[in-house]
């Protein structure tokens, strides 16, 4: 079997188009234009791309964009000042802090200190509650972006699928798994203490793999037909040398023969992660608005 490839990339700027309608409709019948605010703390070099990403997708998208940066030796106390400032701006709907954080900063008590109701990436852990419990609230964008994607390619029910999350970072692993329990899949997250990991990942008809080590999953892990999800983007050296490449979590190569569908990297899930933010800006400027939640 050869898997039919998912385009993120161009499901992402179909999902962008729908947010931007939603935009110009909320400025038409309700005179508001969306406000995202992103806070860059240092130089990190994709980081710097991600941001610049961010501003620009979400001016195509008709909304505003504020963007902040601060330098890599700035106190804690500074991003913690920023972050209460743009919680008190009416015209701020969203706030980002782009992560990770410089070393001396502590990334919880940062997120912390974000107005929920403006959690956009959804790590608060108000919003990390909602989610656990089903109730509604912002939830952080790759795995958003992730069920999007599934459940555009298994049309729409994953009732009784097997999933299996590999990792279980509170940014992705935790809350991808949530999302499929939410879409009544029987789901197994595995991390780095899960016994006989390829066994487990055979059992999959949704394999996510979020973990970070590159190329990790085969495709013997990989049950035939399944749908697998690649959310790794790991920057490794060319095998000639000549520079670097970006792989996925997934040996795509051998998995592709055995999947039903799979997600490249670059070109997947990434592309997502901006639009499911845009995604999201909008739906919290509604809720903030007491309007509904907008059908994208
Ligand atoms: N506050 C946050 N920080 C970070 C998040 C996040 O969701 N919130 N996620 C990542 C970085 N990220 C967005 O911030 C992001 C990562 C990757 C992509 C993307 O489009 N990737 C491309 C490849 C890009 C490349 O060539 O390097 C792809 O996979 O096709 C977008 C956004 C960590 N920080």
């Amino acid at each position: 079997m050869t898997a039919q490839v998912i385009d993120g990339k161009a499901f992402a700027a179909g999902l962008r188009t729908r947010v931007a309608a939603g935009v110009a409709r909320l400025k038409a019948e309700h005179g508001i234009t969306p406000g995202l605010a992103v806070v860059l703390v240092g130089e990190d070099p994709a980081s710097q791309v991600y941001v610049r990403n961010k501003g620009e997708q979400t001016r195509a998208a008709g909304m505003n964009s504020f963007e902040f940066k601060l330098p890599a030796d700035a106190s804690e106390q500074e991003l913690l000042e920023r972050v209460a400032a743009l919680n008190a701006d009416p015209a701020v709907n969203g706030i980002l802090v782009q992560l990770p954080l410089p070393r001396h900063m502590d990334a919880a008590k940062v997120i912390d200190l974000i107005d929920p109701a403006k959690d956009v990436d959804g790590f608060h852990v108000v919003n990390a509650g909602k989610l656990a419990v089903g109730a509604e609230g912002l939830v952080p964008c790759t795995p958003l972006g992730c069920l999007m994607l599934v459940k555009d390619r298994l049309g729409g029910n994953l009732a009784g699928l097997n999933a299996v999350v590999i990792g279980r970072s509170n940014i992705v692993g935790k809350p991808m798994a949530h999302l499929l329990l939410k879409e009544s899949c029987t789901v197994t997250i595995a991390h780095s203490k899960t016994r006989d990991l390829p066994a487990l990942a055979r059992s999959a008809d949704i394999l996510v793999a979020a973990v970070g080590i590159p190329q990790l999953v085969k495709g013997d892990w990989v049950k035939p037909g399944a749908t697998v999800i690649d959310v790794g983007i790991n920057r490794v050296p060319k095998l000639d040398g000549s520079g670097t490449r970006l792989v996925g979590d997934v040996d795509y190569a051998s998995a592709a023969e055995v999947a039903g569908h799979i997600t490249p990297v670059p070109g997947g899930v990434g592309p997502m992660t901006i639009a499911c933010l845009l995604a999201n800006c909008l739906t919290a400027a509604c809720a903030q608005a007491g309007l509904p939640k907008p059908a994208l």
